[in-house]
């Protein structure tokens, strides 16, 4: 009865890890290391450096593990980098998948987690948005991903297979107990930008538009933290356990943010008052996006204990903190 945490050394990976592990579940994390790191996994899973998308590797970790359910969070996850290079985020995110599909139907895994997004979405016609609305993702990345999505459906109907597809909002923060973080080689995120900015790691930040249509002008977002996000994973196995059906469910907490803000509470948390520029819009960002987020509170008994901006930048804070005194102490 062990769990396969496919890129579990990453950054949502080896925290959804972290609480499987808390919870007393027995952990494989499956990782080919392109973006995670060996020391990300946490003590007391087992480790395979590998492919997710390698069915003859997956095989045997399915078996030799005695694996019954898939976390599947292994994956490219940059939305500029999938418009130059899409048949690459095609094969990683939706091949691959597929053939992680095909192992786990052939060796009778019953339940399966899917790390979906909210770039499924699109730019959608409203907020906040619900499970239902249209998918009309705008980007490579949130078409492979909505590809996955599809195939899950599919597979769930021929076969004795049933998954979660949770749809991420956007994920921030730590492991409160600094277990584990953001360490990204190429950062994007807002909130892990900001407190690089505070932590001196970079000079100064850009806010990426001041002319939306939002109280402010700069974007707003729903950012949920990692630990809430990570104990969502679990309670989605659960409820597959206990006989639910397949389903897509909305990871926010049906509130946002805009970058001022996400700013502000940076520099107020941190007490450093870094620099910040203007910049033009970055493309294909909405200006609002929030999550409807009822149904996995319903479905799932979800009680988030981290919605709070400034424990979210807390805890990325710390951990910012603490990847400087292990890059020196690696030095
Ligand atoms: N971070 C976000 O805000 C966000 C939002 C929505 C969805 N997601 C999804 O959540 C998942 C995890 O994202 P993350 O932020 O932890 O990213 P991450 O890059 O930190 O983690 C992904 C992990 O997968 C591994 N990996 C990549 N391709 C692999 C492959 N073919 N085989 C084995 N391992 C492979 C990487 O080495 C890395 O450790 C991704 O699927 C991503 O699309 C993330
Ligand atoms: O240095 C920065 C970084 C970001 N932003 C702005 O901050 C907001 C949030 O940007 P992020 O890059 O942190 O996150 P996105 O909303 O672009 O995307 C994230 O959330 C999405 C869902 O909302 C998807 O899940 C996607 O995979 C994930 O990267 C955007 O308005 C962006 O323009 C800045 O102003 N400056």
């Amino acid at each position: 009865m062990t769990v396969l945490v496919t890129g579990g050394a990453g950054y949502i990976g080896s925290h959804a890890a972290l609480a499987l592990l808390d919870g007393g579940r027995d952990v494989v994390v499956l990782d080919n290391l392109s973006q995670g790191h060996r020391w990300a996994v946490p003590t007391g899973a087992a480790f395979v450096e590998g492919d997710c998308g390698d069915e003859d590797l997956v095989r045997r970790v399915i078996a030799e593990h005695d694996v019954t359910a898939i976390m599947h969070f292994a994956g490219s996850i940059i939305v500029p980098d999938s418009v130059i290079y899409p048949l690459e985020y095609y094969r990683n995110n939706t091949v691959n998948s597929r053939a992680l599909l095909q192992v786990a139907v052939d060796s009778g895994v019953k339940h399966f987690i899917f790390s979906s997004t909210a770039g499924v979405y699109g730019e959608p016609k409203a907020t906040p948005i619900n499970e239902d609305f249209a998918l009309k993702p705008i980007s490579p990345y949130g078409t492979s991903k909505m590809m996955t999505e599809k195939m899950l459906a599919d597979a769930a109907i021929a076969h004795d297979l049933r998954y979660v597809a949770l749809r991420y909002f956007n994920v921030a923060g730590a492991d409160p107990k600094g277990r584990s973080g953001q360490t990204s080689r190429k950062a994007t995120h807002l909130i892990k930008i900001a407190s690089q900015a505070a932590t001196g790691t970079r000079p100064q930040m850009a806010i990426y538009g001041e002319d939306y249509e939002t109280p402010d002008g700069t974007c707003i977002r729903d950012y949920i933290h990692v630990s809430d996000l990570a104990n969502a994973h679990v309670l989605a196995l659960e409820y597959l356990e206990r006989g639910g059906e397949s389903d897509v469910m909305n990871c926010g907490y049906g509130r946002g943010f805009s970058v001022r803000e996400v700013i502000g509470a940076v520099k107020k948390v941190s007490g450093v008052d870094f620099e910040v520029e203007l910049a033009d819009r970055r493309p294909g960002d909405p200006a609002a996006l929030i999550a409807a987020a009822d149904r996995i509170r319903q479905k799932l008994g979800w009680t988030p204990v981290h919605d709070d901006l400034e424990d979210i930048v807390r805890h990325a804070l710390d951990w910012e903190q603490s990847l400087k005194s292990r890059e020196v102490s690696a030095a």
